[in-house]
């Protein structure tokens, strides 16, 4: 296996706007010392609450966000380090797919010119050939080639969500960024697109980035899963490490909240946790472990000192009492 993607101590900080002409500058932590590394044909889940900066990271690691600091190795060129130029280039082999495919459709345009788009603004090919690739791409994602003159209104969720992979796959892309991919469709839909983006990769060898705050979403497409909890990760492992051992509190938390049948009646099940409280605010993010005000195990190095990630088998947590 090759390494697609490596990302080296990310962080990304926001700039608040002044209270008054005088007043200090603040920021906003959103990203904390990410590192993950993805390997081609993988896929790596993000997961954790709102604003704990899932879309940040992803955002940042394909230079469509600002960092403050850190490296972004796409087949071991530093991404943060380009030209514009350079990263121009770059840009075709990283896509996007977004949560809502009912906005990131333009509606006044007929599917063909918008799955055509991306070919056109990074002129791939002659016309002939663009339109030949609309047609295979089309197939490819279970929408018929008779349907290329309709306009996005006239398709269900779960169509638009297949033209916007289609778009996405123009380029032949080797990483694809889902964000929420399925979060806006009806859950017989989701398992549609899912089984869809699993298909693709095996069959394309595609790479994804995949956010949710869904663990059943993740768990059906994803090869390894990091958690995100204010900013950082603070559990990153195979997916089967991570659903059969959890080792942070806080994923524990997470995965009491949802478990499936066979973990209620799996021998080692314990009561769920209940997560109570609010993540502390990123603006001034505490000096220990920022669960540590919500987490059962929480004693005082833990308000003290910030853990740092050590593996525990196959897994890396960041907590001082793991397990
Ligand atoms: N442009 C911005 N300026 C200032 N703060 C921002 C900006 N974008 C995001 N943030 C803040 O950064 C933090 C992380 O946000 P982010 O959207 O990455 O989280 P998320 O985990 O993807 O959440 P969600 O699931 O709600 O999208 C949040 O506190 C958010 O308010």
């Amino acid at each position: 296996m090759s390494l697609l993607l490596d990302v080296q101590d990310l962080t990304v900080r926001f700039a608040l706007p002044r209270a008054g002409l005088f007043a200090p500058r603040h920021y906003l932590e959103a990203v904390r010392q990410v590192s993950f590394q993805l390997e081609a044909g993988k896929a790596l889940g993000i997961v954790g609450e709102s604003g704990s900066g899932k879309t940040t990271t992803a955002m940042a690691a394909i230079r469509l966000t600002e960092s403050s600091s850190g490296k972004v190795l796409f087949e071991g060129q530093d991404l943060l380090t380009l030209t514009d130029e350079q990263m121009r280039q770059r840009r075709r082999d990283v896509q996007l797919i977004f949560q809502d495919p009912y906005s990131s459709l333009n509606p006044r345009a007929r599917v063909a010119d918008i799955v055509r788009e991306p070919m056109d603004l990074m002129d791939i090919g002659t016309m002939a050939e663009r339109q030949a690739r609309v047609v295979e791409l089309f197939k490819l994602v279970g929408l018929r080639p008779d349907q290329l003159n309709l306009f996005p209104h006239q398709f269900s969720g779960g169509q638009r969500q297949r033209i916007s992979i289609a778009r996405a796959l123009t380029t032949n892309p080797r990483l694809l960024v889902c964000d929420e991919p399925v979060s806006a469709l009806d859950v017989a839909i989701q398992a549609q697109i899912l089984n869809l983006l699993a298909r693709l990769k095996s069959e394309l060898g595609l790479s994804y980035l995949f956010i949710s705050h869904d663990l059943g979403v993740v768990r059906h497409v994803c090869d390894d899963v990091a958690v995100m909890y204010l900013g950082k990760i603070v559990e990153k492992a195979p997916k089967k490490a991570l659903f059969d051992a959890p080792q942070h509190p806080y994923t524990q938390a997470l995965l009491s909240a949802a478990p499936s049948l066979a973990r209620r009646k799996s021998r080692g099940y314990v009561r769920p946790l209940k997560i109570s409280g609010d993540p502390p605010s990123p603006i001034n993010p505490p000096k220990g472990c920022a669960f540590a005000d919500r987490c059962p195990k929480a004693q005082e190095v833990c308000r003290l000192t910030q853990p740092a990630l050590q593996a525990v088998g196959d897994t890396d947590v960041a907590c001082h009492f793991p397990g």
